[in-house]
């Protein structure tokens, strides 16, 4: 089965999803990719990636990821949080990693453990 795996940029960490995403796009392209909407909507328009583009973070598309994981439908998570702002959404921010952490699905955080998480799902994938 392909990885699917959610990406989540807060405004001041988009560019960087877009570069992590970048170095990735080959093996992001055989994937199912799920974003909340703004992330969704630059990673498709700048990657040419397909993704299920959910509402925006501050509208609840941190909480329709994190019921997609509950239910099992998602192996991964690329979250680049903005430590430095507050979010209105922080409630719903909280939810979705602490879900991460119930079902014991990766969350990375920041871009060094994205390219952790992703080049090891990179590796699973091509042993399959
Ligand atoms: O706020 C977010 C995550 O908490 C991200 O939402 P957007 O991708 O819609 O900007």
């Amino acid at each position: 089965m392909k990885p699917r795996i959610a990406l989540i940029a807060h405004d001041k960490k988009k560019d960087d999803i877009i570069a992590l995403a970048a170095e990735y796009v080959d093996f992001l392209r055989g994937c199912r990719l799920s974003a909340t909407g703004t992330t969704g909507g630059r990673l498709a328009n700048e990657l040419g990636l397909t993704i299920e583009r959910m509402h925006s973070g501050p509208f609840g598309g941190d909480l329709q990821i994190g019921a997609k994981l509950v239910e099992g439908e998602i192996d991964a998570v690329v979250f680049l949080r903005d430590p430095m702002t507050p979010q209105p959404h922080e409630p719903d921010i909280n939810a979705l990693v602490r879900a991460c952490d119930v079902h014991n699905i990766p969350c990375a955080t920041n871009v060094s453990t994205g390219r952790l998480v992703l080049s090891q799902l990179m590796l699973l994938a091509r042993k399959k």
